[in-house]
């Protein structure tokens, strides 16, 4: 099984990049890290695309037009507007939307698919738990909490705005690359995942209440988790 690990910077990746031994095997890809395990039947690769949908579209097509995966998995830190979900809390993006696709129209939104120039919604084609059913895995990869979330180009940090999309879209999660991630492997017919560990509420911007550190850690003992679950499947 060829697995396709993509992230948005280096800072998400820490960890797990050293734990499994990833390294640069291309001079001419730096942002493309490889690990084949020992009998090589899993093939690792971890895709650094550059934070935002823009970077993620261009780095995940070039990736994919010259390889092939049977799984790609987004995973990254995420803003939450839903207060029920703790700070570190690791959770399953199951629904994602390009939430700034579209046109404004006096008092409402014009979605693109209702413009009809295409989609702005999408789905994850795969489950953590549908991967790894039936095998014995850690309890990290069961009981994942699903949830909906938002792409955005602005970060949402002003009462107004986040009020306006709340009552729009009732994200619970908002990233800056989830939708372009699912965006790409359905046109290019690749199962994926999106995992997110939340490191700050969307609310007035105030950094110091954001726990990168703490969102970080967590995340990356999932995905070691998930490497672990693939070698026993
Ligand atoms: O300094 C800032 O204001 C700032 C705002 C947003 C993100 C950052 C980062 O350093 C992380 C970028 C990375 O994290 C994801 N992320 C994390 N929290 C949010 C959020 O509340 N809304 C949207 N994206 C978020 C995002 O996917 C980026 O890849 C700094």
């Amino acid at each position: 099984m060829r697995v396709l690990f993509v992230a948005a910077t280096g800072m998400e990746v820490g960890r797990f990049v050293l734990d499994f031994g990833f390294r640069v095997m291309d001079a001419e890809k730096k942002n493309v890290y490889t690990i084949p395990d020992e009998k090589n039947s899993v093939s690792h690769t971890l895709l650094i695309t550059g934070v935002g949908m823009v970077a993620t579209a261009y780095s995940l097509g070039k990736e994919l037009a010259t390889n092939q995966y049977d799984l790609a998995i987004n995973f990254g830190i995420a803003g939450s507007f839903d207060r029920s979900i703790e700070l570190g809390d690791v959770v399953e993006i199951i629904h994602d939307n390009i939430a700034e696709l579209g046109a404004e129209d006096n008092d409402s939104f014009l979605p693109v698919s209702v413009l009809g120039f295409g989609e702005s919604e999408f789905k994850a084609t795969q489950t953590v738990s549908s991967i790894f059913k039936g095998a014995k895995t850690s309890s990290l990869l069961k009981n994942l909490k699903q949830v909906r979330s938002i792409t955005v180009n602005t970060v949402h940090g002003e009462p107004e705005s986040i009020n306006r999309v709340q009552k729009r879209l009732n994200p619970q999660l908002e990233s800056m690359e989830g939708a372009a991630f699912f965006y790409v492997c359905h046109h290019a017919g690749i199962p994926c995942v999106q995992i997110r560990a939340v490191s700050n509420y969307v609310e007035k911007r105030d950094k110091d209440n954001w726990k990168i550190g703490l969102a970080v850690k967590n995340l990356n003992a999932f995905i070691v988790e998930f490497i672990n679950g693939l070698q026993v499947l």
